[in-house]
Order: C-alpha cells, then sequence, then structure tokens
C-alpha cells in the first residue's frame, strides 16, 4: 500500500468545563492542545505484527497467524457493531498474558492496541504484516487525553490498514487530513478503543483528538465553537498519578448512593458549561478583561462541584491555593485526582517570568519542566526515527511541575512558550510522511 514511512499524529486536549458530568449526559466545552501523540508505521515482515509503545514500556510482537486465530475465537463473543465484550477483552488478556483486573498503563495499552486491531480487522480486512511505534508529548493519565490521542492513531492507521479509509497523502505533499465521512469512522472506533481503557467513557476526548479545535460535546453531539476568544491558560501537572477509568467508577457510586444530593451538581456543571460558551462566543477574538470574572468564577465554582463529586486532591488545592492568593482562578482538567489543572490568566497581567516566581512557592523550587517533542523526523532519534528533541522552557530547568501556557489564537500576545490551544491553531488528526 506504501513504500514510505508514514506518521500518524493527534492532539491531547483540554476540558474548561464539564468533565464527568459529560460522562451523564451533561454539556462539556474543550479543546485541543497542541501536544500530541505519534504514531509510526512501517511495513513489517511478512506474517509478524509488531508493536512498540515506549512510554508504556510495550514491546510486543505476534504472528499474524495467531492474531487471525484469535480474531475466530473471539468473534462469537461479542457483536461487531457493539463494544467489547468481557469475553472478548478477557480471551485477549489471556492471549497476550495480562492478569484478570490489570489495571496497569502497559496491559491497558495492550488490550487496547489487540481490541482495536482485530475487531478493525474482522470487519474491513487482514490482521496487518506492520510494524507500529507510538510515542507521545503528552503525559500519560494526567488528564490531557493521553488516551484518546493513542485510540485515535491507532483507529486512524489501523482502518487505513485494513482499506477502509483511504491514503490520503500523496507524494510531494507534507501533511494530509481525512474526510469528514473518515473522521467520522475514526472516531467512532477510537471510542472503543478508549472503552478498553477508561470502561466507560463519553467521546469527548476522542471527539477533540480526531476533529481538534474547540468543541461542545453532549451525548455524542459534537459542535464547533463558532467563535474562540484568545484565552492564556496556565497548564499545570501536579505529577500525582491517577487512572480515569478509576475516577468515573468513583463518580458513578457516588451518583448511584446519593441520586438526590449529586444529580443537581452535575445539573449545576452543565449549566456552568452553557453559560461559558455564551460567554466566549460573546467575546471579541481580543477579549476586554470585562468578561475575566464571569469566567474566573466559573472556575471556582466548577473546581468546588468536582471536588463534591470526590475527584479532588490535596495536590490541587494547592495549586487552587497558590493562584489564589495572587488573584488567579484554578481548577481541575480531566479525570481529576491528581493530573493537571487549569489557570485563567486575564490579559497583561503576568510574565511568564512572573508566573514563574509565584508558581515556585507550588513545587518549592523549580517548575519549569523539560518538555520532550516528538515530532517526526527523518533523524535516528531514540524512538526509532522519531527523534525526540528538547527545549526548555522559559530556559528554566524544572523539576517538578510542568508548566505551559495556552494562547488560541495565532495573533495572541507576543510568542508565549509552551502549548497552543483552542481554534484555528488546533491541529486535528493529520497524517504524514516520516522522511
Ligand atoms: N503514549 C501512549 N502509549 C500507549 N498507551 C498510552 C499512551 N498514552 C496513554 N496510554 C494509555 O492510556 C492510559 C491513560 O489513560 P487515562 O484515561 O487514565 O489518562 P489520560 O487520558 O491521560 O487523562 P484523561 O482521560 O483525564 O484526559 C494509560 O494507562 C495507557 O494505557
Ligand atoms: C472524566 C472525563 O469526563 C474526561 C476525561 O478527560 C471522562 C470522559 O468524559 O470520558
Ligand atoms: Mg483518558
Amino acid at each position: 500500500m506504501w513504500t514510505r514511512e508514514l506518521v500518524v499524529s493527534a492532539p491531547g486536549k483540554v476540558i474548561l468545563h464539564g468533565e464527568h458530568a459529560v460522562v451523564l449526559g451533561k454539556v462539556a466545552l474543550a479543546v485541543a492542545l497542541d501536544l500530541r501523540t505519534f504514531l509510526r508505521l512501517r511495513p513489517g515482515a511478512e506474517g509478524r505484527l509488531s508493536v512498540s509503545l515506549p512510554g508504556v514500556g510495550v514491546r510486543r510482537s505476534w504472528d499474524t497467524p495467531d492474531l487471525r486465530a484469535l480474531r475466530e475465537r473471539i468473534a462469537a463473543d461479542g457483536d461487531e457493531s457493539k463494544s467489547p465484550s468481557v469475553e472478548q477483552l478477557d480471551a485477549l488478556r489471556e492471549f497476550a498474558g495480562i492478569a484478570a483486573g490489570a489495571s496497569a498503563p502497559d496491559s491497558l495499552a495492550t488490550l487496547a492496541f489487540l481490541y482495536m486491531c482485530l475487531a478493525i480487522s474482522a470487519k474491513y480486512g487482514d490482521v496487518p504484516s506492520v510494524d507500529i511505534v507510538v510515542c507521545s508529548e503528552l503525559p500519560t493519565g494526567a488528564g490531557l487525553g493521553s488516551s484518546a490521542a493513542y485510540a485515535v492513531c491507532l483507529a486512524a492507521a489501523l482502518l487505513m490498514l485494513c482499506g477502509a479509509i483511504s491514503c490520503p497523502l500523496q507524494e510531494g505533499e507534507s501533511t494530509a487530513r481525512w474526510t469528514e465521512e473518515e473522521l467520522t469512522l475514526i472516531n467512532s472506533w477510537a471510542f472503543r478503543g478508549e472503552q478498553v481503557i477508561h470502561g466507560n467513557p463519553s467521546g469527548v476526548d476522542n471527539a477533540v483528538g480526531t476533529w481538534g479545535g474547540a468543541l461542545r460535546y453532549q451525548a455524542g453531539k459534537i459542535t464547533p465553537l463558532k467563535r474562540v476568544p484568545t484565552l492564556r491558560i496556565l497548564l499545570t501537572n501536579t505529577k500525582v498519578p491517577r487512572s480515569t477509568k478509576i475516577l468515573v467508577a468513583g463518580v458513578k457510586e457516588k451518583i448511584l448512593k446519593f441520586p438526590a444530593i449529586m444529580n443537581p451538581v452535575l445539573d449545576s456543571i452543565d449549566a456552568i458549561s452553557q453559560e461559558c460558551q455564551s460567554v466566549l462566543e460573546a467575546m471579541p477574538a481580543n477579549p476586554s478583561a470585562e468578561h475575566y470574572p464571569v469566567l474566573e468564577e466559573f472556575f471556582d465554582i466548577n473546581q468546588h462541584h468536582l471536588n463534591v463529586l470526590g475527584v479532588g486532591h490535596p495536590s490541587l488545592d494547592r495549586l487552587c491555593q497558590v493562584t489564589a492568593s495572587h488573584s488567579l482562578h484554578s481548577k481541575l482538567t480531566g479525570a481529576g485526582g491528581g493530573g493537571c489543572g487549569i489557570t485563567l490568566l486575564p490579559p497583561g497581567q503576568y510574565s511568564p517570568l512572573g508566573i514563574f516566581l509565584f508558581l515556585t512557592a507550588l513545587g518549592g523550587g523549580q517548575v519549569w519542566e523539560q518538555r520532550n517533542h516528538c515530532q517526526p523526523c527523518s533523524g535516528s532519534g531514540g524512538m526509532g526515527g522519531m527523534c525526540p528533541s528538547t527545549a526548555w522552557h522559559c530556559g528554566l530547568q524544572c523539576v517538578i511541575q510542568s508548566v505551559h501556557l495556552c494562547v488560541s489564537a495565532p495573533e495572541g500576545t507576543g510568542p508565549v512558550p509552551g502549548a497552543v490551544f483552542g481554534g484555528a491553531m488546533a491541529p486535528s488528526l493529520s497524517l504524514q510522511w516520516l522522511s
């Protein structure tokens, strides 16, 4: 099908409002981040399928006849148009030597890979003889949609290998994207990958990973936001590990235990998302300061709600306290329980140096982190050709916290180090040549 190596890449995301409530059908607002996951595809030895996931320490290789036989075995245990069944996942675990109930990153990543590979090839084609490497700029399990970006890349690559979607990249082109129809199919399979990793995903993360940009998501309905103002958001990684699957299950339990208490909280989060959307769409491209107090209050109220749902963490409380002492407002983003928080930065008030100075209080010293880039390049870097180059945010070495500044539009206030999210700049799923 192709002669040169290909790279599929998908963005991570930040949820502004609506995490957890969106699982129960409420509205969420989310934007794509310019931190991406990259999947490299290379033709493999005939009859072998190899996968390497350096971010989670996986390196596996299987004979394709064995995978075909496994595929036949699990076909009877599930409906191909439906979600992965317990029986199918049990059979895949047994095949891969994964203990029942294992939820370590490597186990879930391998299971999602096997499920998607076999389910997609059963429906559209044959098990491919291919070499796959996935690496990411996103921290794993920190609320930035690493699982969804992984699932989106896998879905796109496997569907393309099986001929269910085109290979849109032509010689002479550097980057290509799939059609809306193809993206819809990719998104639906990425959702299934998320089901393997998350248990009960809403679908918002894979939607952002597929389409990029800024969007409103509710019960499977994806609506791009009409106008996205330039917002500066500070992204702070508490580095406290957590699992979205466990946090989502915990919220479900709480709702079942106290429905009369918890349902109004979910309704209130829904209202925050909707009000926030109205404010964002009413803001001009370069927003004046008057809208910020409202957005800040939304952050505060939602953060309290998320604590009520049981997905807070002392590290996130600390982020809120430290930023509040500088009159800034923060909330968790993604599943919570640690991971990342976001802080709204009103225009013109803080320079990167100013932010560095007050955030030292959070980390007790150095707060900026070396960011790993794994842009596709022709070098023979550590990740099998996806050469990880490095850059220092603001030139300051960092040990404890990772911080990204985000803006949503290229005409934002000067070159800001770190991540860019939202609107026109937010890149969607894409396909490139490796060299
Ligand atoms: N680069 C990667 N390679 C392979 N698997 C990955 C990669 N990144 C994430 N994963 C899989 O996704 C899991 C983390 O997903 P999880 O949903 O808990 O966190 P997240 O997606 O980063 O955060 P959130 O869901 O809150 O946005 C890991 O345990 C691993 O199985
Ligand atoms: C916590 C959650 O709402 C967002 C995780 O990024 C889960 C989901 O929507 O699938
Ligand atoms: Mg996830």
